[in-house]
């Protein structure tokens, strides 16, 4: 499976309609020029994971423009689409009151949507997305032809045991959109191979280029395969796209040689 990672850069001078639009003919562009079979976008990449003042503002629906503007996206460009995220509006109707989610969305190439996913682990502690946005609750795989993918999104790096479920639902390759501050890119290096390493999967962790409400982004997209070995990984904080082949046999091989996961026990 080919797999492009789009670290796309946010800037708060660029509107956001500007941005799905140069974002969507991106998509096209890559799929044409790479071919690849998945393409990757960052996390909350409309607005920016740091600009609070504009979740509330930029908040859509689920099937709002994000998704049309995507899900036609996937569908020109005949490939799976992992959309990042959006600051997602459930609607006063959905049971959830009139919340606010930061909601990733996968879909097909047939344009239609495979999957979402509520970020479970909120960032802020107490403040900024901690207190904007609602908790999702859920977790979320997805299979493409070749494998299962798990879903989360930047935070949730840091919680491996939400991993763990996602081993657990047949995950072989995580998917992490991110908004992923410069400050602490070691963390996340540290924490894409670790997460590979110890649930034995492909991690694509895919970041945000630039800087956006004063914040620098790490960018520092990188693929990791299920030894721990980085595949590919962004040479900086600009616009950039990783194109990468995974071998899934290497998921169950990994597996099957070194069989830690089998080795697992609850206290
Ligand atoms: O955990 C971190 O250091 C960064 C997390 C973050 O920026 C986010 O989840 O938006």
């Amino acid at each position: 499976m080919r797999a492009s990672l789009l670290q796309i850069a946010v800037d708060d001078d660029e509107p956001v309609n500007s941005r799905r639009e140069r974002v969507s003919s991106l998509v096209r562009q890559v799929a044409e020029r790479e071919r690849p079979d998945l393409i990757v976008l960052p996390e909350l990449w409309t607005t920016g994971a740091f600009a609070y003042e504009s979740f509330a503002a930029e908040a859509e629906p689920l099937q709002g423009p994000t998704y049309e503007v995507m899900a036609k996206a996937a569908r020109d460009a005949g490939v799976w689409l992992h959309a990042g995220s959006i600051p997602e509006r459930a609607g006063a109707d959905s049971g959830a009151g009139d919340a606010l989610y930061n909601t990733s969305l996968v879909f097909s190439p047939e344009g239609e949507l495979a999957v979402s996913y509520r970020k479970i682990h909120r960032f802020g502690f107490d403040k900024g997305e901690a207190v904007l946005m609602g908790a999702g609750s859920e977790l979320a795989t997805v299979r493409v032809p070749e494998a299962v993918l798990g879903l989360a999104t930047c935070y949730d790096l840091r919680f491996p045991e939400l991993f763990r479920g996602l081993v657990d639902a047949g995950a072989e390759v995580f998917v992490v959109p991110a908004g992923w501050p410069a400050r602490r890119r070691s963390h996340w290096s540290l924490f894409a191979r670790a997460r590979a390493v110890e649930d034995q999967v492909y991690v694509l962790a895919c970041g945000t280029a630039g800087t956006h409400a004063g914040v620098d982004q790490a960018g520092a997209s990188v693929v990791v395969d299920p030894w721990g070995e980085v595949l590919a990984e962004a040479a900086g904080a600009e616009e950039e796209v990783l194109t990468v082949d995974l071998d899934l046999r290497r998921v169950a091989e990994t597996r099957e040689q070194f069989p830690a996961l089998k080795d697992r026990r609850l206290p």
